[in-house]
């Protein structure tokens, strides 16, 4: 009997990719993947409440143990992770964290990287430069976590054309369609 591959979420908002992977990955034991841990360092973040209808386990980090680490380190050795995926996670993934879990740590980003990326972009600051850039286009893109922000080896990314009256409130929605419709199948993949 194969073990299903034990996933970690890391959420700082709402939760919407973490909803839907819990969900699918829940639907479907066929592709031997099972979300066992929900990880947030906001303690108001919606995703610890979407987790708890769910009856999954949640841990929320505080900054200091975050940058210490043994605590982080203890958890994910003992709920047994195989992949920490990030889905809305604000913070850097540090050094000790990326050493340990070497190309097991992924991220969606909501652009198409390199462009758009780096310290400050994340949310709407993605998609407000990207319309301030009269770009004719925009995506997501699923990588490997490094040490710095959205420089990891891209495993996937989908592009979606834009109109030039899209709001970033509406490239978001858009971009945030194509994450929903593509993290968990990258994920299973991995
Ligand atoms: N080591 C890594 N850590 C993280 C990565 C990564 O690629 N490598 N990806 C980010 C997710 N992300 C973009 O996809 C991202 C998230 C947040 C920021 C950012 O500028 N954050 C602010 C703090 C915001 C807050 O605390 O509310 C900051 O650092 O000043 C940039 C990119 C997750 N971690
Ligand atoms: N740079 C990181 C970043 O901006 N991540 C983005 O945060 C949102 C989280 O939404 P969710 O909480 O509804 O999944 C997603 O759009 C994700 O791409």
């Amino acid at each position: 009997m194969v073990r299903s591959k034990r996933i970690a979420i890391l959420v700082s908002g709402t939760g919407s990719n973490a909803r839907i992977l819990i969900d699918r990955f829940r639907q479907h034991p066929e592709d031997g993947v099972e979300v066992v841990l929900l990880i947030s360092n906001k303690a108001t973040a919606g995703a610890l409440t979407m987790a708890a209808e769910r009856d999954l386990p949640t841990l929320v980090v505080q900054r200091a143990e975050w940058k210490e680490g043994q605590e982080l380190l203890r958890a994910l050795d003992a709920y047994d992770i195989d992949l920490i995926v990030l889905a809305g996670f604000l913070w850097l993934i540090p050094a000790y964290l990326v050493h340990a879990y070497p190309n097991k740590i992924v991220n969606i980003h909501p652009a198409l990287l390199p462009k758009y990326g780096g310290k400050g972009m994340y949310g709407r600051h993605v998609h407000e430069a990207v319309r301030a850039a009269g770009e004719v286009e925009s995506g997501i893109t699923i990588h490997y976590v490094n040490e710095n922000y959205d420089e990891g080896s891209i495993i996937y990314q989908a592009a979606v054309r834009l109109d030039p009256e899209d709001t970033a409130e509406v490239i978001a929605d858009r971009v945030l369609r194509l994450e929903h419709g593509n993290y968990w199948r990258v994920v299973r993949g991995l």
